[in-house]
């Protein structure tokens, strides 16, 4: 019989705009039966996004009120939109499950890694940058919000060799096994024989 020990982690998934993130994450989140944490956000939620499930999408006004009450651990504007992640969140979901998941720009997962240090495993996704920008577009996103994206592309990738895992993410359903395999290996590790 196994029982979990104490080794909380979480994982991050990062990596530039229109590279796979979110899909990655939600399959191997669903696959490893992993927990997400999700930000909260002020833009809109696009066709099929779902309050609660995509991010908590809530008004500027809350998120000043949230944003002065210190309840963010980070927060970032991007395009006049705010994207934070509440504290309590974090330590509450991390406590009750012992390893999460959650989707972050390169600031946030850099600001995650200095506060958690090596309870903290990010994960870069990457694809070329007429990949992401495809993908942007048949998803329906504004030539605006792809622009904004492809202007920091550069910056993105170079975040990589930082990373503690990078994975090209072409073939999806080749890049959910190979994550899923790296990170068994996490959560075997924090299995322990207990007779
Ligand atoms: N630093 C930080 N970045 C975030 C947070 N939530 C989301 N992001 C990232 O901020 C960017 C938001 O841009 P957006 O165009 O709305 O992308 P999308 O939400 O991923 O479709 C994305 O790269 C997100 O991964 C957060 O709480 N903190
Ligand atoms: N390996 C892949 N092959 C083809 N399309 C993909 C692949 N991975 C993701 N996509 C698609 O690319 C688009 C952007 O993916 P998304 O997960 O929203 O990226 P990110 O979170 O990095 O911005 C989505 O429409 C998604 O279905």
């Amino acid at each position: 019989m196994y029982e979990l020990k104490d080794r909380e982690l979480i994982f991050v998934f990062t990596g530039p705009d229109g590279s796979g993130r979110k899909t990655v994450a939600d399959s191997v989140g669903a696959t490893l039966g992993l927990k997400k944490v999700l930000s909260y956000a002020t833009r809109d939620p696009r066709p099929g996004e779902v309050d609660g499930q995509d991010y908590h999408f809530i008004s500027m006004d809350l998120y000043e009120q949230m944003e002065s009450q210190n309840e963010f651990l980070e927060s970032v504007t991007i395009n006049n939109n705010k994207y934070g992640l509440r504290e309590y969140d974090i330590e509450h979901s991390f406590a009750n499950n012992g390893c999460i998941y959650l989707i972050m720009n390169r600031d946030g997962a850099e600001i995650l890694k200095q506060t958690y240090g090596d309870h903290v495993i990010r994960l870069f996704i990457y694809a070329d940058r007429a990949t992401v920008e495809k993908r942007q577009r048949d998803l329906g996103l504004s030539e605006e919000v792809i622009a904004n994206h492809l202007s920091h592309y550069d910056y993105d990738i170079a975040y990589q060799s930082e990373c503690e895992h990078a994975f090209e993410n072409y073939d999806l359903a080749h890049t959910v096994f190979e994550i899923s395999n790296t990170l068994e290996g996490y959560l075997d590790r924090n299995l322990v024989e207990k007779d």
